[in-house]
């Protein structure tokens, strides 16, 4: 069987709900292995929640839809763990343990998903170091690194476990212009690698410099750049 041609992220008719509300309705779209697929959308129009959908955190109710080759309609809370595996996710406020080191943060993650030998862990974190250019920061504390070293932390740990696909909420949102385009940067080396992107953001410019292709959320259901042309701002207030 040959599952190289499969999507990364599969959704057929799905609705994305928070508690009793429909936020999202017949949400339909592919996202192609090392695809990169920003997600925009005026505040509150359902994002975070379609990003939670797809990596577990909301139960998908309504709708088809595959993450990573896991069924996410027939996903026992069990196989959450397995499902974030193989899926990388970065949040906004970047969610270091601050009581312990850079190299000891990204160790908590390798040994809850299974790596038992200590040199294994330890080759690992100075790649995922390597990778994203902290590599000299292995022994630092997190509050001794600036915020855009920290989010370079954050997307380390989240390429710990080789990752098909980064989930990324607002990743550049607290950040300044110019490390936001690093980090955009970083993201764009990762994708060239291989690895498939879904960036939820609010930075028109990142886009403009880096244009790609783009899912938006309005009045309840998602547009695609790919299947019609829609303007990025329409419905946005800039605050
Ligand atoms: N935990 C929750 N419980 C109930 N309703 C929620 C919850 N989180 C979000 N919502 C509602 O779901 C809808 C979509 O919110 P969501 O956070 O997905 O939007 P968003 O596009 O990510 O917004 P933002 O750009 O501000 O992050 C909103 O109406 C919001 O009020």
């Amino acid at each position: 069987m040959n599952f190289s041609s499969s999507p990364v992220v599969s959704l057929r008719d799905v609705a994305i709900y928070q508690d009793v509300n429909t936020v999202l309705s017949s949400v339909n779209f592919d996202i192609e292995k090392g695809e990169f697929v920003y997600l925009v959308g005026r505040t509150g129009s359902g994002k975070s929640s379609l990003l939670k959908t797809l990596y577990g955190d909301l139960p998908l109710l309504v709708g088809q839809g595959a993450v990573a080759e896991f069924n996410l309609g027939k996903l026992p809370r069990k196989q959450v763990p397995y499902l974030r595996r193989k899926v990388g996710i970065i949040f906004q406020d970047f969610q270091l343990l601050f009581d312990r080191s850079v190299a000891e943060n990204l160790a908590f993650v390798l040994r809850a998903t299974g790596w038992r030998d200590k040199s294994k862990r330890k080759q690992r974190i100075s790649e995922v170091l390597m990778r994203v250019g902290l590599d000299a920061a292995a022994n630092k504390m997190p509050h001794q690194l600036s915020g855009g070293e920290q989010q370079r932390v954050v997307v380390a740990r989240a390429l710990l476990n080789e990752p098909v696909i980064l989930f990324a909420d607002e990743p550049t949102g607290n950040l300044d212009p110019l490390v936001a385009d690093e980090i955009m940067q970083l993201f764009q080396e990762i994708n060239n690698q291989g690895t498939a992107v879904l960036m939820a953001t609010h930075n028109y410019e990142i886009i403009n410099r880096y244009p790609r292709r783009v899912l938006k959320c309005e009045k309840g259901h998602v547009l695609d750049s790919n299947v019609q042309e829609f303007s990025l701002i329409s419905g946005y207030q800039a605050s």
